[in-house]
């Protein structure tokens, strides 16, 4: 059985966070196992408060999953602190992990801080170097690279700047770019390649961002490469967006047990 794990924040409204990535694992067919790095009182509506993990805990419970059980592929999301980006870095440095997907989750769709900006130099300084693929969205990448990003010409800018802190891969999410298609753009250091699916005029949309990392962390763990990997998890994004539930009196959230992803079938 593939298996991956997420290092991640709980959201108690179960939209994004370690949440999305467990029910995204399990849809795709993967053996999730998690991290917890932020515990947040959370719903649709924003984050109404946060209690950190101690980063010697964080340590703690990487060392009880690929002390044991391991991950074909990891995923990490919310970080929460610089302390907590070393550590995790360190640790997966020690367990030799070659397929790390890193979402830089700085702040919740809500407007909420997830990763405070003193944490930012050391998740590019310590973490992009040991990533398969980074996913910043449109914010995050202006946050990282100081370049504001109006058109797909600033993203694959975006991407080519990142990409020099050492990921082997980046994906600029356009989600928030405005346009009758959502694109994303995947570098890999010499091509440039372009993702599009109709932008849905929907409001379910809460944990998109997480749960498009998490299946391409849960289709590297089966064995995929990485371009095929994003073309498919973002097909299987559409798919729960469509099949999204307006849960709560916030952004509603995606359906992870929509019929249609049986072309997923191991
Ligand atoms: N309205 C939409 N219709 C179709 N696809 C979308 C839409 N919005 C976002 N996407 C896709 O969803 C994925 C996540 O993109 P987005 O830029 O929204 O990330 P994010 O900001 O990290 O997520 P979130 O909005 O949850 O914070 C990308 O593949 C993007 O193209
Ligand atoms: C614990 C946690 N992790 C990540 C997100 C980002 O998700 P979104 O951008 O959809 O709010 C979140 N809201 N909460």
């Amino acid at each position: 059985m593939y298996k991956a794990l997420t290092i991640a924040g709980s959201d108690s409204g179960g939209g994004a966070g370690l949440q999305a990535d467990l029910k995204t694992f399990a849809a795709l067919k993967v053996y999730g196992t998690s991290v917890i790095t932020s515990v947040t009182a959370q719903n649709t509506r924003g984050v109404q408060g946060r209690y950190d993990i101690p980063a010697h805990f964080v340590a703690q419970q990487l060392d009880s999953v690929l002390g044991d059980i391991g991950a074909d592929a990891v995923k990490t999301g919310m970080l929460a602190n610089a302390e907590i980006v070393s550590t995790v870095a360190t640790k997966l440095k020690e367990y030799g992990i070659n397929r790390l997907v890193v979402d830089p989750v700085f702040v919740a769709k809500s407007g909420h801080f997830l990763l405070g900006p003193d944490a930012w130099e050391v998740l590019k300084e310590e973490l992009f170097p040991l990533a398969l693929v980074v996913t910043p969205n449109l914010d995050e990448a202006e946050a990282l690279t100081g370049l504001s990003i109006q058109s797909e010409k600033d993203m694959v800018e975006a991407a080519q700047r990142i990409w020099d802190w050492g990921p082997k891969f980046v994906v600029v999410k356009g989600g928030h770019l405005a346009g009758e298609e959502a694109v994303d753009i995947l570098f890999d250091g010499k091509e440039v390649l372009r993702f599009s699916s109709p932008r849905l005029l929907i409001s379910n949309t809460h944990g998109t961002g997480c749960t498009f990392a998490a299946a391409i962390t849960a289709l590297l763990a089966k064995g995929w490469g990485v371009p095929e990997a994003v073309g498919r998890a973002k097909e299987y994004l559409r798919q729960a967006m469509i099949a999204g539930r307006p849960v709560g009196k916030g952004y509603g959230c995606l359906h992870h047990l929509a019929p249609y992803y049986s072309w997923e079938d191991d």
